[in-house]
């Protein structure tokens, strides 16, 4: 029997990832990509943007105007922390299932769309990373935090990046907060003679953001106990590594009549 088809809109077409995620998207026999909605280029076509495939896709740069007069399913959003949020509330407000992989999402807001979900009783996705490594990363860490509670965490991304610290790092202190009880580290008298220098804190946790130009997205958890340190890393070469993750979440929120929070609770 052949798979349902999941007819999608992708917001962010002419982004790093809204790039790759048409690509998976357009070769995946089972999606359809229904149309994107950009920030610009309103009653242009796909084929009309550079770089994008010959595709007579409609292109919207207003969300409630496209999923008005486009049947979808899924949305998958990859634009920027404000749009995001927006998108995200429209989308549920429309009976679209959402992926989100745009980042700079806060506690109280998560738990807030959580809760519209819910009542609205559909599946939704944010997912802070779609990397397998990233989330294998996330995952040894919260292991390792049981055993060795004082942890800094460093992040890398490139300079465009808008949000610090990145989702993942936030995720990734989420996740060890479900394991270790709060704890104050480094020595109890010490100070920031310039200020940020002991990066920012979560439950304890130290995060650190480093933004260059070159990079793409790298992590490391550094975990100490007397005599020894752990270093778990995890880096991001090419933005390709995101789209199984992507896909696998399109594929999944289909069968959610909730919100997921994080790919690690979507894998077996
Ligand atoms: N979850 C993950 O695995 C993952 C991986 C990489 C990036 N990200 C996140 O995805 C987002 C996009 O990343 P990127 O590297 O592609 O950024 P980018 O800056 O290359 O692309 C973002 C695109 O969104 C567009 N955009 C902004 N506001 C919009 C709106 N209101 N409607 C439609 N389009 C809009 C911009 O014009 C731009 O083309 C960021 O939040 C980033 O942190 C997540
Ligand atoms: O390029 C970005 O921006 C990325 N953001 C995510 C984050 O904030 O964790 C994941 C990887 C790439």
């Amino acid at each position: 029997m052949s798979e349902q088809t999941i007819r999608i809109i992708i917001a962010g077409p002419r982004g790093k990832m809204g790039k790759e995620a048409i690509k998976m998207v357009t070769s995946t026999e089972h999606f359809s990509l229904q149309a994107v909605v950009d920030t610009k280029n309103a009653g242009k076509k796909l084929s009309d943007l550079e770089d994008q495939p010959n595709l007579d896709i409609p292109v919207y740069d207003d969300m409630v105007a496209c999923v008005s007069e486009v049947e979808a399913d899924v949305l998958i959003d990859l634009t920027k922390p404000d749009s995001g949020k927006k998108h995200l509330q429209i989308a549920l407000e429309y009976g679209l299932r959402p992926v989100i992989g745009t980042t700079g999402f806060t506690d109280q807001e998560i738990a807030d769309y959580s809760r519209t979900a819910e009542e609205k009783e559909i599946g939704a996705v944010i997912a802070p990373n779609f990397a397998i490594g990233a989330i294998l990363m996330m995952k040894f860490s919260q292991m390792a935090a049981k055993y060795m509670p004082d942890i800094e965490i460093i992040e890398q991304h490139h300079d465009q990046k808008l949000d610090a610290p990145s989702g993942t790092a936030m995720k990734t202190a989420h996740m060890i907060k479900e394991v270790r009880s709060n704890k104050r580290q480094g020595h109890p008298d010490e100070t920031e003679d310039l200020q940020g220098a002991r990066g920012g804190e979560y439950d304890g946790i130290r995060i650190h953001s480093v933004r260059l130009p070159g990079r793409v997205a790298h992590q490391e958890v550094l975990l100490g106990t007397t005599g020894q340190t752990l270093s778990i890393k995890h880096d991001t070469i090419d933005r390709s590594a995101f789209m199984p993750g992507v896909k696998m979440a399109v594929e999944t929120v289909m069968k959610l009549d909730t919100l997921v929070y994080g790919l690690e609770n979507l894998m077996e």
